[in-house]
């Protein structure tokens, strides 16, 4: 049986933005993109060395029991030397708030 996954915008999400999605017939994993507030997107999010953030989705998602969700950085982003520092970030089955990565 293929398990759902169900996903939810956050309230205030700007719904343009585009929902995970698989690149690929054989990707391994959805893409995932930054929901940062409107007024900061043009500007883009730019860290220091060693400098952290939470980057939020704009997203909810209900993972079924007996399951988990994993956030990993894109290889791409490796090479530009941005990484996730609890890669794979785990979403539980049973957490229902908002993801951030
Ligand atoms: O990259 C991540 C990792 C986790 N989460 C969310 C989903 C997960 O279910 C919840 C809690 O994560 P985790 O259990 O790994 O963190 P914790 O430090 O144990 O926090 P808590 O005490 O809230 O469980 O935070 C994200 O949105 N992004």
């Amino acid at each position: 049986m293929t398990p759902l996954v169900r996903l939810a915008w956050a309230e205030e999400a700007d719904r343009s933005l585009p929902l995970p999605s698989y690149k690929t017939g054989g990707a391994a994993g959805a893409d995932l993109c930054a929901h940062l507030p409107l007024e900061r997107r043009a500007k883009g999010l730019t860290l220091k060395p060693g400098e952290r953030a939470a980057v939020p989705t704009g997203l909810r998602i209900a993972i079924p029991d007996g399951y988990e969700g994993q956030v990993r950085a894109r290889s791409s982003l490796a090479r530009k030397g941005l990484m996730l520092p609890n890669a794979p970030g785990t979403i539980d089955a049973d957490y229902r708030g908002y993801i951030g990565s």
